[in-house]
């Protein structure tokens, strides 16, 4: 019996997300890859742009509008900041919206405002399933808002210790991201003799915009440090909080290996063990560990993930797929590329 296929869009098909995300769709079985579209780039073929993708080499670039998206079951947004919602609005309530940018992770409108500098859009699912109870929200979701990278690993470090009251509810994180975390577009600290031999702190004091979004998922305070380093891909999150009196390295650990027991991309991993970027890229996996640190009466938690896979594309898949009902797995790898 043939099995009629899933039809995907890709908006924003030239860029650093949409890529990965044709990537993971391409080795998705139940998925068949619909249009594809960009801005500046629309009418360019897509192997001159992202030669990797060799099967869609042929396929041309249409403009980002309404018409060219609807008509699918589902439209993967990979746009700019702002530039989602006028789409979503005139996609049908059946077609299932997946948002790899930020307009709709936010609850807060006055945090929104504060920190983009724009009116609040709104707020859909989060998708980050291994939250508590945030996978109920989103089998069978319509709209979902894919996490920020910095915040799904920063997030996914910290929740056990936070939500099982082993630490004060105020956190210290400082993620050192490649630089595919900054999209294609040309920008100058982005250039090869900036970064190549270099890394740089940037967004320091409380101003970058993933802020708000870590200290929402947590219900902590929240001091954010982001961290450029010469590389394409992979975020390493280095997380820390004042331990409560009497909690030890292995309660933490007891923690973390209970609320990720059932999570099929949460790896916590052997004691002693720490994680590494190299071990997660173009894999859907989240690598963590944690241990007390007793001299300073801190936890310190560190997380892997590839900001393009389980930091956007693979978290959108991963939606995708709850909100089809598909096994939430399914075209998803644990399995990185190394070295
Ligand atoms: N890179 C990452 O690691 C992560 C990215 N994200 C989010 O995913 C989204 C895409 O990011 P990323 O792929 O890195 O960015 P890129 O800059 O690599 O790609 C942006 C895409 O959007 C298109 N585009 C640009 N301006 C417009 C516009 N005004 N209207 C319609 N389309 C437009 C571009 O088309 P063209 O090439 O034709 O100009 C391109 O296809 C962003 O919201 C980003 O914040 C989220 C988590 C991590
Ligand atoms: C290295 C780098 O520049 N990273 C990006 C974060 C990318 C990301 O997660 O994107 P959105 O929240 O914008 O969707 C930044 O710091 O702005």
């Amino acid at each position: 019996m043939r099995v009629s296929k899933v039809r995907v869009a890709v908006a924003g098909a030239s860029g650093y997300a949409g890529g990965e995300l044709l990537r993971l769709l391409l080795g998705h079985p139940a998925v068949e890859v619909g249009a594809l579209t960009a801005n500046s780039n629309a009418g360019e073929l897509l192997g001159s742009l992202q030669p990797h993708l060799v099967p869609l080499a042929e396929r041309v670039l249409e403009p980002t509008t309404p018409e060219v998206l609807e008509g699918h079951d589902v439209v993967f947004l990979a746009l700019p900041h702002g530039t989602s919602a006028a789409i979503a609005e005139a996609l049908g309530e059946d077609t299932v919206v997946v948002d790899c940018g930020a307009d709709f992770r936010l609850e807060d409108a006055d945090a929104w405002r504060d920190f983009y500098g724009s009116d609040h859009a709104g707020t859909w699912p989060y998708g980050l399933p291994e939250l508590p109870g945030a996978r109920d929200a989103l089998r069978g979701a319509r709209r979902i808002a894919v996490p920020g990278c910095y915040p799904t690993v920063s997030t996914l470090a910290l929740a056990p210790a936070v939500n099982d009251q082993l630490v004060e509810p105020d956190v210290v994180v400082v993620a050192a991201s490649g630089t595919s975390g900054a999209g294609k577009s040309l920008k100058a600290n982005l250039l090869g003799s900036e970064v190549m031999g270099n890394v740089s702190a940037y967004g320091v004091g409380g101003v970058h915009r993933h802020t708000p979004e870590i200290e929402q998922n947590l219900g902590a305070r929240v001091s954010f440090t982001p961290v450029l380093v010469p590389m394409p891909r992979g975020i390493l999150a280095t997380c820390s909080a004042p331990i409560k009196s009497g909690v030890t390295a292995d309660d933490a650990r007891a923690a973390y290996v209970k609320a990720y027991a059932d999570e099929p991309f949460v790896n916590v991993l052997p004691p002693g063990q720490w994680p590494q970027t190299q071990a997660v890229l173009g894999s859907n996996a989240v690598h963590l560990q944690v241990t007390v640190d007793e001299r300073a009466g801190r936890l310190v938690a560190v997380g892997a993930v590839d900001n393009l896979t389980k930091g956007t594309a693979g978290a959108a898949v991963q939606c995708m797929n709850l909100a089809l009902g598909l096994d939430e797995t399914t075209g998803l790898s644990t399995v990185g590329l190394a070295p």
